[in-house]
């Protein structure tokens, strides 16, 4: 039965996290975003959030441009379509170029207002099979190696099942070796966030020898060719970001052999239903995959824990749990880890309710587009 959707409603919301993250692009700690709430007639209520930066730092889209392509082009498709299903949404979002984050935000409430219409979790409207999911920490660039030790062993300890750290050039082989040194057996793998160039080929190939699981984007954020030929001539798997936007993207990646591991973010790819396709396509043709992590609120980290149950996500993802990030996060009840692993909820959509009062102390601004 199609959607007959009542009202999409705009919050937009402010949030302090418990410690800045550092990449080799930038430090973040406040976090700006919105959640979109789609309500139908029948008063069930969908929630997705977006997921850039205030600044475009990681892609070029930002929590201003998510709101204005929201209002202005995606709402008003809205309007004018009929939807029986949240697969329709990608292919009519089709029409406007790029800006993957304020489409997935406004899917992302579209799938988990369907699942609650159907009262199935949104993992099995996915098509999800697991009921937990095995994570691991993002460690964030630190001011001296003997804190980055001291965060390691303290996630390690925690259960975390394996310690993703950020690189630079400067902030690389040296750090690695003396990480090694202290956990010679941990799960590590490292991000570059497209701080090197092939130039760097002889450094990178250095970390063949601290036995990474791999490195991700280490070249340009949009390249796949030079990832191709990097690959070719390290050890250590590639893992490409930045650089896949789309199924597009993954094909000629994987044709390519620019990596041989695909980090899936919702937001980056444009939604569930693209995210889905991707994990499908790395699964015949023996990619592994994992879900990445934007430093989500509570709704986000619903979502990525939703995808991560389907079965090629066969590699721990960055969905920490809510405490890591949050001092209170925006659902009830959090997302919890224990020994490294989420139990997936059972209860309708993204299986986590909004708190209501976080939501209200975290509201800088609200608005809502009647239909
Ligand atoms: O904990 C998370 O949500 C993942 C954090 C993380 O590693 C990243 C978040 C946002 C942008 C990047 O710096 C980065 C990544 O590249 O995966
Ligand atoms: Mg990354």
């Amino acid at each position: 039965m199609a959607i007959s959707f009542q009202k999409i409603i705009l919050h937009k919301l402010q949030m302090r996290m418990m410690d800045p993250f550092q990449t080799s692009f930038g430090t973040m700690q406040d976090k700006e975003f919105y959640i979109i709430e789609a309500v139908d007639t029948d008063g069930n209520r969908g929630f997705g959030e977006t997921v850039a930066f205030s600044v475009p730092w990681y892609t070029e889209e930002t929590v201003q441009s998510n709101k204005e392509i929201i209002e202005n082009y995606l709402i008003p498709i809205l309007r004018e379509s009929e939807i029986n299903h949240p697969d329709e949404v990608f292919p009519l979002f089709s029409m406007i170029r790029g800006n993957n984050m304020a489409k997935a935000a406004i899917e992302g409430a579209i799938w988990d207002l369907y699942a609650k219409r159907e009262g199935i979790p949104l993992a099995k409207a996915l098509g999800g099979e697991k009921t937990e999911i095995d994570v691991g920490i993002s460690i964030g660039i630190q001011p001296t190696v003997k804190l980055l030790l001291e965060k390691i062993s303290y996630f390690v300890e925690e259960g975390y099942k394996r310690v993703k750290l950020k690189i630079k050039p400067g902030y690389d082989v040296d750090v690695l070796r003396e990480v090694r040194k202290h956990f010679p057996q941990t799960p590590i793998m490292v991000d570059a966030n497209s701080a090197y160039t092939l130039k760097d080929t002889e450094l990178l190939r250095q970390l063949d020898d601290f036995n990474l699981l791999m490195i991700e984007q280490p070249l340009q954020h949009h390249d796949i060719i030079d990832h191709a030929k990097l690959q070719a001539r390290i050890e250590t798997p590639i893992c490409l970001d930045e650089s896949i936007h789309s199924f597009y993207d993954a094909e000629k990646a994987v044709e390519l052999g620019s990596c041989k591991i695909m980090n899936i973010k919702i937001g980056r790819v444009g939604g569930l239903t693209e995210a889905k396709r991707i994990h499908d396509y790395c699964q015949e043709h023996g990619i592994a995959v994992w879900c990445g992590g934007m430093l989500e609120a509570g709704v986000g980290r619903a979502h990525n824990v939703a995808i991560s149950t389907l079965s090629n996500f066969i590699l721990p993802g960055d969905t920490a749990g809510s405490s890591r990030y949050w001092k209170k996060d925006i659902i009830h009840p959090e997302v919890v880890v224990k020994d490294g692993i989420i139990k997936v909820p059972t209860e309708p959509g993204i299986g986590y309710s909004i708190d209501e009062e976080s939501l209200e102390e975290y509201r800088i601004e609200k608005i809502a587009y009647e239909f």
